[in-house]
């Protein structure tokens, strides 16, 4: 009997600030990093900033550039600095906002939809076609960051979305919980930010490596 072996997850280690942690990541072999231009995030980088670790990712990993309700002249400044892969868009941005960055930038875009209840995971149908992937991530408490807080929702709350378009899961996953995450919900992306840190921003090489391999199983 030929074996058959399922597909391998992709990973993103999101907010990467050093040369060290974009290197981290390419070493455990995941595919993206992301860079964050939010500025109340711990993880925010200017697109000077980002330029030099966009330059030492290039053609080694995919570089994603993560942004909540961003201004044009924001995004388009970063994309070029850092030569952005894709956009990952985190905040409140409309279905028509999406398609528009798409367009202007020619680059894939990530919609990131908040999760708290099986209402949000239906409102993501509102961005097939106009997104190439939905990233279901946490609801986070009002008046604290979109992301990045290290909060899980009720995965069993995918059920209702059944692969309807490419997609990504997101939301305190970490080497301790990313394989149960992967074989409950068969997640074909999986990001992560505060579970491969020791503290708010700092990376920890021993913790993106333990999460890659774990990811894969
Ligand atoms: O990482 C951040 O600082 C961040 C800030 C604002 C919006 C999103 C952010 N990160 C994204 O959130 C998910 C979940 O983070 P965590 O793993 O729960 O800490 C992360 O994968 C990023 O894509």
């Amino acid at each position: 009997m030929t074996a058959v072996s399922a597909p391998a997850v992709a990973i993103k280690i999101c907010g990467v600030t050093t040369p060290g942690a974009v290197d981290s990541a390419i070493r455990a072999r995941a595919d993206h990093v992301g860079f964050v231009f939010f500025p109340p995030s711990p993880r925010a980088l200017t697109p000077r900033e980002a330029a030099t670790l966009g330059a030492r990712a290039a053609g080694r990993i995919g570089r994603v550039g993560l942004f909540v309700d961003a201004t044009d002249a924001l995004i388009a400044e970063a994309v070029d600095a850092a030569g952005l892969d894709a956009l990952q868009l985190h905040g409140e941005e409309s279905p028509a906002r999406a398609a528009e960055l798409r367009a202007r930038h020619g680059l894939p875009v990530w919609k990131a939809v908040p999760v708290a209840s099986a209402a949000d995971i239906d409102r993501a149908a509102a961005y097939l076609g106009a997104a190439d992937l939905v990233l279901f991530d946490a609801k986070t408490p009002k008046g604290t960051l979109p992301g990045g807080m290290g909060l899980a929702f009720d995965w069993s709350l995918l059920s209702g979305w059944r692969n309807r378009a490419p997609w990504g899961l997101a939301g305190g996953l970490a080497p301790g919980n990313v394989a149960e995450a992967v074989r409950l919900t068969g997640a074909p992306l999986v990001d992560t930010s505060s579970g491969v840190e020791t503290a708010p921003g700092v990376k920890d090489p021993a913790l993106i490596a333990a999460f890659c391999a774990t990811a894969r199983g």
